[in-house]
């Protein structure tokens, strides 16, 4: 990675830094505060997008927004208040989300450099990959609490977004959600993610799901019975706009007649303490002398609270459910209808079961995996990107440092030397290649035979994919049709998939599967002058080899990591049944974000990293 011979000053690397156009991805926490740095940096043109509309709970900490923004567009409030800082700087912003087709690679192109400020794995992930297709390098930032860290990302020099696998979001086996809670975790698991939608979401239960992982008799005997329970919910759930009576009969079902059916399942109870059913009589006459349904939400409230605020929650929920549409209603944490449902009815559940109940603040954290995201934190990454950015326009490889922040004693940063790329990696281990191309007169089976074939030397049983499949040896039918009529040209930048094998001329040592090569990606851009006499597409004038994709070795971090794999596997056995009965409900607690002395130097390309400041993993809310 030495560039020591291009290396610029740090003054011509500022003021190539000044002279771009930068992109700038999210306008929330790292967001403003990085928006504010580039313009105090005098960079001479910024675009900023971001999809979504200010909320109150931002203001804490993205201090280019007031009261009276709020539900304005994020990205044009940022760049109206910003400009006052520099009015020299041309700030453009656009409210719409970066995964839109029209921010494709030509358009990412325009950029010298592109600053992610985001908050979630999807959008990164799409970010990394344009600017690997455009060639534009890429800082990623990234905090949650006091946790912070920078990446520097640039094609073919350094480790990708992709080149370490990040950490799953964590799965809760559907029996302990169901049947057996023993964590408050687990209640607001089941209020989030089963009960709430149930009764007010979009009305597809997971019955396929329950039943196709039972595994044994006692399993499928229990998973029916779930599956009848949630049809028996989900006749309820018609009543809940009709029926004043609503409310009565799904207390009933869910904390009488549910829980009674659970207490008779035959050995379920042997280690552990049977639950309580709930007495709609009783706590209804204990709740009549509240007067407000609106508690205190930092309190922990009293059984009959909680009852009382189920129903009322209930109430307003089924108005607005009358209104919805076929959509239904989902959870929101700022919401407080659905906040106030989803904290009472997980405390009444922890209560029948013996758990500890919680105040509706503390669920509220827990729902929305909530780590407060703290100002200080986001404005001293967003410094360091600017100081990642600038040695990357200094050319500065050997100094770039992937930068980790936590609060510790002894060292708040850390920086760790970048990696190059991992040759595994599906995202960024693939070859570029440009090729000009008169769209309407080139034919497909011209580009299989003529350019991949005979000028690349893939074999036979070489594949092309646009989003689908376009061609392969078994699939000719589009060999006869232009480019233009398979929506292929060099004005869209399309980008195609080539994956195949190298052609062997000798037949007899070939072995496909250590000849398979990396993906190439093939971008068609458009031929200029051409001459309807010529080929309708211009070869490169020297020799292209497409590596072949390394074996993956045996090696001692690989042996490590199927280590690590299977004690996670283990640590967990007690509470999952079996693998297969895991439903997808993506919900992390707060210790299970990195902690800083577990991001670890990448040693191999197969070691994982956590991910800093993803809402798959973590989601951040303002300090109160
Ligand atoms: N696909 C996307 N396209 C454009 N902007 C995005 C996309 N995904 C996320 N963002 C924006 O990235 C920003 C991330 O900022 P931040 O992490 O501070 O989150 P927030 O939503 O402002 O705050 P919080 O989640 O703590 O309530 C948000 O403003 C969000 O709208
Ligand atoms: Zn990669």
């Amino acid at each position: 990675m030495s560039e020591i011979s291009n290396k610029v000053s740090f003054g011509e690397a500022l003021k190539r830094f000044q002279d771009s156009k930068v992109l700038l991805v999210g306008a929330g926490g790292i967001g403003c505060e990085l928006l504010k740095n580039l313009l105090m940096s005098n960079v001479k043109e910024i675009c900023i997008i971001d999809l979504d509309t200010i909320d109150l709970s931002n203001l804490n900490r993205q201090f280019l927004f007031r009261k009276h923004h709020v539900k304005q567009s994020k990205a044009i409030v940022a760049m109206k208040t910003a400009q006052s800082f520099n009015p020299n700087v041309k700030i453009e912003a656009i409210q719409a989300n970066i995964k839109e087709p029209q921010f494709n690679v030509r358009w990412f192109r325009q950029f010298g450099i592109v600053f992610n400020a985001l908050d979630n794995l999807d959008a990164r992930r799409h970010v990394n990959k344009l600017c690997l297709l455009a060639e534009v390098p890429l800082v990623e930032s990234g905090t949650t609490g006091f946790l912070g860290q920078v990446q520097v990302i640039v094609h073919g020099k350094t480790e990708c977004y992709d080149c370490n696998p990040k950490e799953q979001p964590k799965v809760y086996p559907v029996c302990t959600i169901r049947s057996t809670p023993s964590q408050t975790i687990h209640c607001i698991v089941w209020a989030k993610s089963y009960f709430f939608p149930q009764l007010f979401g979009d009305d597809e239960g997971n019955d396929d799901r329950i039943q196709n992982v039972a595994q044994n008799e006692a399993q499928k005997k229990e998973v029916e019975e779930l599956a009848r329970e949630t049809r028996e919910l989900a006749e309820l759930r018609k009543s809940l706009v009709t029926d004043s009576n609503a409310f009565d009969k799904i207390f009933e079902k869910i904390y009488f007649k549910d829980i009674a059916r659970l207490r008779a399942v035959p050995d379920m109870w042997t280690y552990r303490t049977p639950p309580t059913v709930l007495d709609i009589n009783e706590l209804g006459q204990k709740a009549s002398h509240l007067s407000s349904p609106w508690l205190d939400e930092q309190k922990v409230w009293t059984l009959e609270e909680n009852f009382s605020v189920l129903k009322s929650s209930i109430q307003r929920l089924s108005k607005r459910l009358k209104h919805s549409g076929s959509e239904g209603l989902s959870f929101d944490k700022d919401d407080k209808d659905t906040m106030d449902f989803v904290a009472a009815s997980a405390n009444l559940r922890a209560y029948s079961f013996g758990i500890e109940q919680n105040s509706e603040f503390d669920i509220k954290q827990m729902a929305g995996n909530i780590i407060p995201a703290i100002a200080t934190t986001n404005a001293v990454i967003a410094g360091l990107c600017v100081t990642e950015a600038l040695k990357v326009y200094q050319h500065n490889s050997d100094e770039l440092k992937n930068v980790f922040m936590a609060k510790r004693a002894d060292r708040v940063f850390h920086g760790e030397k970048i990696c190059g790329p991992n040759p595994y990696c599906p995202t960024c281990a693939f070859k570029h290649l440009k090729l000009p191309v008169d769209q309407n007169r080139m034919l497909l089976k011209d580009l299989v035979k003529c350019f991949l074939q005979d000028f690349l030397h893939y074999s036979e049983e070489v594949s092309v994919l646009k989003e689908d499949l376009i061609y392969d040896v078994d699939f000719d039918d589009n060999s006869n049709s232009t480019l233009a009529d398979l929506g292929i040209s060099g004005e869209k930048n399309t980008i195609l998939t080539i994956l195949g094998e190298e052609r062997s001329d000798n037949e007899e040592t070939m072995d496909s599967q250590s000849l398979t090569r990396i993906p190439l990606l093939l971008e068609i851009i458009t031929m200029e002058h051409t001459d309807p006499s010529c080929t309708p597409f211009r070869l490169p004038s020297e020799a292209i080899v497409i590596p072949l994709k390394p074996e993956p070795l045996q090696s001692a971090s690989d042996t490590e990591k199927e280590m690590v794999d299977t004690m996670e596997v283990e640590d967990v056995s007690e509470v999952m049944p079996s693998e297969k009965e895991i439903i997808d409900i993506e919900v992390i607690e707060g210790e299970d974000v990195p902690k800083p002395s577990t991001v670890e130097p990448r040693a191999s390309s197969l070691k994982r990293k956590p991910s800093i400041g993803d809402k798959t993993d973590t989601k951040k809310k303002p300090k109160n």
